[in-house]
């Protein structure tokens, strides 16, 4: 087989596992408003808290860039950057909404491992090429899961647009083309190493997906 572009490789030989992490039941109960507030408020306690964990990742991936990357390179990366404060602020006032104290959240299993595994990208042991694949994908997984909450026939319910908007935009998908496209230019030159461990990585992200999304669509007894 011809072998094309890691991403393009990647999502087709990962095809069930990529379609069970965007088309989670979770989504679906967005999608078609059957979502209990319960579960809602849940999700975005446990995600603040992976965003900012996820603040230190996209830094370190800044950091790891090679030197001679060109400018509009680096730029995609710290645009990333730059978004997740108004990310941060938006959480906050969303939060407020939903009478959440955030930072009274007990980090749940699932978002314990995610977080370990976010912290063990960030070390030195793991390459540039590595760690923006995982990047790459974890943005993907959020933004092809909200998109479909965008769709004609969605019914998702008002409170909860402007959530998915943010995610689910396409000025959201713009961005996670460009990482697509930094990914593979980074791995196209890669040693046959460096691209098994990031195959391996991105394994590692959907499996995480799944179980962060299993955790917030819990029904809470
Ligand atoms: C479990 C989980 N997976 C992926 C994302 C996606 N994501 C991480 S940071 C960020 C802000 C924009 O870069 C977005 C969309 C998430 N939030 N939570």
């Amino acid at each position: 087989m011809e072998a094309g572009s890691f991403t393009a490789d990647f999502l087709k030989q990962n095809h069930d596992l990529y379609s069970a992490a965007t088309n989670h039941s979770f989504i679906a109960s967005i999608r078609d408003g059957s979502i209990d507030a319960q579960n809602f408020k849940l999700w975005m306690e446990q995600d603040y808290h992976f965003v900012r964990e996820f603040v230190r990742f996209v830094a370190s991936v800044l950091v790891k860039m090679p030197r001679d990357s060109p400018e509009c390179d680096v730029d995609i990366i710290l645009g990333g950057i730059t978004a997740l404060e108004s990310e941060i602020t938006w959480f906050r006032k969303e939060a407020n909404f939903w009478q959440i104290f955030l930072e009274r959240v007990t980090l749940l299993q699932p978002n314990k491992d995610y977080c370990a595994f976010l912290k063990q990208l960030e070390g030195s042991d793991t390459p540039f090429t590595v760690a923006i694949s995982a990047f790459w994908l974890i943005e993907l997984v959020y933004c092809v899961s909200f998109m479909s909450c965008l769709e004609k026939d969605a019914k998702t319910p008002f409170e909860l647009i402007s959530t998915v908007k943010r995610w689910g935009s396409p000025e959201f998908h713009d961005y996670t083309l460009k990482l697509m496209k930094l990914v593979d230019k980074a791995l196209e030159n890669a040693s046959k190493d460096e691209q098994k461990q990031a195959h391996e990585a991105c394994v590692r992200v959907l499996e995480l997906e799944l179980k962060f999304w299993d955790m917030a669509g819990f029904v809470l007894g």
